[in-house]
């Protein structure tokens, strides 16, 4: 099933006198269950079509449609809700916060995506998604004390936690060695299967892209 197609965005910038075009047209649809990786060189606008799919920033035109909604006519209110409640987000750093518990990070998640859960049941939610990212043990670890590859699979955690349906992942394994990104891109693997996300992923590694499901590549602002 298609849930979120990416429809003629364009994206540009006021540099001084000069109008930059950075996205000249971008159309791409996602597919739920798998993951679709978006390559290419540096510059060629690769975060910025997913920081504009993830309602993070504005497209100049065209469309964003997410279960037949049109992302760029809603109000930034509703962007908030859609992006907190049905997207998740992995970075190239974890961005966890050095002085909450890894069961304190995903607490807070869920506080924020609203939820209709009481505390216990969210401490019985954070339990379960912490023995499948593999971190149960560590719950109550600070992330100082976490090794790179941990501290992205708690990421990983805080990112799914709320059951979201997209999964955005800019760079998610940049920062590892070879061998957590690999672990770290099979447990993504994994969970876009086993939850049904529909994943969109950055990457500047070639290792990672035998877990993608497809790879699309742009060049200056566009899909080719
Ligand atoms: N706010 C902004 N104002 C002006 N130019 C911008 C802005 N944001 C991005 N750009 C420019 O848009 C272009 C595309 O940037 P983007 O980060 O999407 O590229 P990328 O393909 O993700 O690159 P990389 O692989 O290096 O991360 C770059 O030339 C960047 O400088």
């Amino acid at each position: 099933m298609e849930t979120f197609i990416i429809e003629d965005v364009t994206k540009s910038f006021q540099n001084g006198e000069v109008e930059a075009k950075i996205l000249k047209g971008v159309n791409l649809t996602l597919t739920e269950g798998e993951i679709t990786a978006l390559v290419g060189p540096s510059g060629s606008g690769k975060s910025t079509i997913l920081t504009i799919a993830a309602g993070l920033q504005k497209a100049s035109g065209g469309q964003i449609l997410f279960d037949g909604d049109d992302m760029t006519a809603m109000s930034q209110e509703n962007i908030r809700k859609v992006r907190s409640s049905e997207f998740g987000f992995v970075f190239q750093s974890s961005h966890l916060v050095p002085f909450l518990t890894v069961e304190e990070q995903l607490d807070l998640m869920l506080d924020v995506a609203e939820t209709k859960m009481d505390k216990k049941q969210q401490k019985e939610e954070i339990s379960r998604i912490l023995k499948l990212v593999g971190m149960d043990h560590r719950k109550d670890a600070y992330p100082p004390s976490l090794s790179g590859g941990e501290k992205q699979r708690v990421a990983i955690a805080r990112a799914i936690i709320h059951k979201p349906k997209i999964l955005f992942a800019d760079e998610p394994t940049a920062s590892l060695d070879t061998k957590r990104k690999k672990e770290v891109m099979e447990l993504i693997h994994e969970l876009t299967k086993s939850l049904g996300l529909t994943t969109l992923m950055v990457t500047h590694d070639d290792e990672m892209l035998p877990y993608a499901d497809r790879v699309i590549t742009m060049r200056d602002g566009v899909i080719v």
